[in-house]
């Protein structure tokens, strides 16, 4: 079969009047270690961005630079409206919510008195204080624990407060540093369901991970960050985009066919009854394949293509595994 590139849907470019946080050419160094090099990212209003790389990508540390915790050796951060670290310090982070990627509470205080504490840190009014706290307990879903300690808590309930905490200043950017860290699936998924009712309620989250299926649930846009470099970013179509043209249909037999059948068909490869094909466009090619095996007299049970996912992204542009 003649290899076409597989077709995606593609977007333009980013329109940086849409951008509402960027930075620009961070870097950081830790002795000879370079963390980051030059690493440029745009958050657009409402939108999730996925910060998508290995262990020791140097997210942590982009992330760092992003909230203030960490000063670059280079770059800059601003927002839509021109604040940035360097012209309003206090008014940037008032801006910006930090859920860390180590729990940071209070673990002998109630849940209520570690999210009032946040807020106290911002100069909130009591009132204020007092309705917001109420809010982002029972967004995160544990308004009934309000007046437990921490101490208490499951490993997923600590990571909700902990969300909760980053949230009572009611600030536009929230960013999550691989905030699923260490939580069985139901807490995971808890934590999902907090993280799109922010985005539903318009916030601009970006989040790091590196669980290819986390990037690909949560985020609008994706940057691949690999040895402090970033290495690609785009929608999940322009990112699937990059892959080479190919796929794999999952054809299932009615019965195992003789192999000499087969012969002359290419990019097929057997398992018993099931054919694996590489096709390199299925809308195109799925037909002529269907009509090459009836030729042949085989009868086909179920025909499925194999999804491509942000593994094969990765793997395609560096060479290796995220979870190398
Ligand atoms: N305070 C520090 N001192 C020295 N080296 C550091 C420091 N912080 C980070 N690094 C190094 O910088 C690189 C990037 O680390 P970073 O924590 O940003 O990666 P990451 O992508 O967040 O990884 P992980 O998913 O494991 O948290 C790593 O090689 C790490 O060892």
């Amino acid at each position: 079969m003649p290899s076409i590139r597989l077709k995606l849907e593609t977007e333009g470019g980013m329109d940086d009047n849409s951008e509402l946080l960027s930075a620009r050419g961070l870097r950081k160094t830790y002795g000879d270690r370079v963390a980051v090099h030059e690493v440029s990212l745009a958050l657009r209003p409402g939108e999730v961005l996925g910060l998508l790389g290995p262990n020791g990508a140097g997210k942590s540390t982009t992330v760092g630079m992003i909230c203030g915790l960490t000063v670059p050796d280079a770059g800059s951060v601003t927002m839509a409206d021109g604040v940035s670290l360097a012209s309003d310090e206090a008014g940037y982070k008032r801006r910006i919510g930090l859920v860390p990627q180590d729990i940071a509470l209070y673990e002998d205080l109630p849940a209520r008195m570690n999210v009032e504490l946040f807020g106290a840190l911002y100069g909130m009014a009591p009132d204020v204080l007092k309705r917001r706290t109420d809010e982002v307990l029972a967004l995160v879903g544990l308004s009934d624990r309000a007046k437990d300690k921490p101490a208490t808590f499951s490993g997923g309930m600590k990571r909700r407060l902990n969300i909760a905490c980053a949230l009572v200043h009611d600030p536009e950017v929230i960013l999550l540093d691989e905030p699923t860290a260490g939580v069985d699936p139901q807490s995971r998924n808890a934590i999902f369901d907090n993280l799109e009712a922010l985005k539903a309620a318009g916030k601009a989250l970006i989040y790091t991970t590196h669980y290819m299926e986390e990037a690909e649930r949560l985020a609008d846009r994706i940057t691949i960050i690999d040895h402090g470099r970033v290495v690609a970013s785009g929608t999940q179509a322009q990112l699937f985009a990059l892959l080479p043209a190919a796929q794999t249909l999952q054809v299932d037999l009615g019965g195992e066919p003789d192999d000499a059948l087969l012969a002359g068909l290419p990019g097929v490869t057997r398992s018993g009854q099931r054919l694996e094909v590489r096709v390199a466009d299925v809308a195109r090619d799925a037909g002529a394949l269907m009509a090459a095996l009836a030729q042949r007299g085989l009868q086909v049970r179920g025909i499925a293509t194999a999804r491509v996912t942000l593994e094969d992204v990765f793997l395609q542009l560096t060479g290796r595994a995220l979870r190398d």
